[in-house]
């Protein structure tokens, strides 16, 4: 069913943003923008890992996160499998939890971490130490101590400072510490700019083009206790094709061939980072792991012939593609409100139970997102509706522009899907607001893997009076 004719197409009506199309069937979902075992029954209720979700609403309330396990292990395992000649690192900063750390895991995968916390989860969910690794811009050295004492598999370094800090906490515990040296390899990412890492002028990594990273290379491989893996480049994020990477391999790869020229080492591994992007909306069309895997691979192997290197081994560090598109995020509605335009045209802003808190990528990145009733079905025309949260801000936006029937109503359920990654691990307590629980499904069974918070939580770290 089309509504070409609908409402929202009344003169004067708001059609939103060029790439948005009226559903073809409201009453079903868009695949793609959805984990894999997601469809919406006969009533209208969207299930997922074979729970329906206002039976899930009912049990634990709104809002609430919902994973869909076996598409996040799917995922996992399809990087792993197309990636098979390559280390993949999980990103953990995306989605991380003990049982989520347990699943890549039993997975195959490595497990990236950038904080004492996530590499506390990754401990504790029993993640072999030698599968770690530990990023971040500014380590300090308890920080580095301890990291080095847990045998975490590699550091991957980001300042001159860090290098002595390491090679001291090594030194101190009797310890070689495996090495990467992060590199920025002047790539402009067509990404938002706070997502962007690769060029120049941002905090990340050793400048290529200043001799910054080959220094740092230098230092490394001086330093007694450190030992010197290679190099790593992580040029951003929600990246679609392969063209960036293309540079950035191509301008670490010189760096290695510098390294052997100059200092006689043939550095044995590279790591591209992470970035593969997912689809937030329609408009959105990420690359399979298999299509992705063969061009960097194909890319790297022929740079490697060219500079006369034996190509080094590679890794992967993908968080979003794996834990975005697994979960989606289920809401209720509260008001709806009709709200008149300059030109009389009416944009719907349908209120929900949660917003910037569990949300923020919308109002920080002006990301996109769809989303779609999940408790009942409708034949009601479709209005330009705008999902907005209750937070004490104009821009507490969770959907910017989607096309919703037009009769939503207050307690009805609303879906968003794609949530997987930065959402929960990005969510805050604003205006004390309790951070939602994330329920993974599976088989019809819902548990919870991160409770939702109370207000004991919140008054725990409020000391008093
Ligand atoms: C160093 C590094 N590796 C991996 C990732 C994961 O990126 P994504 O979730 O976009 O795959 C990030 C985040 O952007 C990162 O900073
Ligand atoms: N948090 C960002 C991506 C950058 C994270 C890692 N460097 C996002 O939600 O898209």
């Amino acid at each position: 069913m089309t509504h070409e004719a609908g409402w929202a197409h009344a003169p004067g009506a708001l059609r939103g943003p060029s790439w948005l199309r009226e559903p073809v069937d409201p009453n079903a979902l868009v695949p793609h923008l959805w984990s894999a075992t997601a469809h919406k029954d006969a009533s209208g209720d969207l299930v997922v890992g074979g729970v329906a979700l206002p039976d899930l609403a009912a049990e634990f309330n709104t809002p609430a996160y919902v994973l869909d396990e076996a598409d996040f292990r799917a995922r996992a395992r399809a990087f792993r499998e197309a990636f098979a000649e390559y280390d993949v690192y999980y990103a953990g900063k995306a989605f991380l939890c003990t049982a989520v750390a347990g699943w890549i895991a039993e997975e195959g995968l490595h497990l990236d971490t950038c904080s004492p916390g996530e590499l506390t989860v990754a401990l504790r969910a029993g993640v072999d130490p030698a599968m770690v690794g530990y990023h971040g811009n500014n380590k300090s050295l308890p920080e580095l101590r301890r990291v080095v004492d847990a045998g975490v598999g590699r550091v991957v370094v980001d300042s001159f400072v860090e290098i002595e800090r390491l090679a001291a906490a090594a030194a101190d515990l009797g310890r070689t510490q495996t090495v990467m040296v992060r590199v920025t390899a002047g790539v402009e990412a067509h990404t938002h700019e706070y997502i962007a890492t690769a060029h120049e002028d941002q905090k990340f990594g050793f400048s290529i083009t200043s001799g910054d990273a080959f220094e740092a290379v230098r230092r490394v491989l001086d330093a007694e206790h450190l030992e010197l893996a290679g190099l790593h480049s992580h040029i951003g994020s929600q990246i679609f094709d392969s063209s960036g990477f293309e540079v950035a391999a191509r301008r670490v790869l010189a760096l290695h061939a510098r390294a052997a020229a100059e200092l006689g080492v043939e550095l044995p591994e590279m790591d591209l980072g992470g970035g593969f992007g997912i689809a937030y909306t329609t408009q959105d069309d990420p690359a399979e792991p298999a299509r992705l895997a063969a061009e960097m691979t194909a890319i790297v192997e022929h740079e490697c012939r060219a500079l006369g290197l034996a190509r080094p081994r590679l890794s992967i560090e993908p968080g979003r593609a794996i834990a975005g598109p697994a979960m989606c995020t289920v809401y209720t509605v509260g008001t709806v409100k009709p709200v008149r335009l300059d030109g009389g045209a009416v944009r719907t802003y349908v209120s929900v139970d949660g917003g910037m808190s569990d949300n923020i990528r919308t109002a920080l990145y002006d990301a996109d997102y769809s989303c779609t009733l999940a408790g009942r079905r409708s034949e009601a025309p479709p209005v330009l509706a705008r999902v907005v949260g209750k937070h004490c801000e104009a821009g507490d936006i969770v959907v910017k522009d989607e096309f919703l029937p037009g009769d939503v109503t207050p307690g009805d359920l609303v879906a968003v899907p794609g949530t997987g990654a930065y959402c929960r691990s990005m969510a805050s307590n604003y205006n004390h607001a309790l951070r939602p629980p994330v329920i993974a499904v599976r088989d019809g069974v819902a548990r919870v893997l991160v409770r939702r918070e109370t207000e004991d939580d919140l008054l725990a770290t409020d000391v008093g009076a």
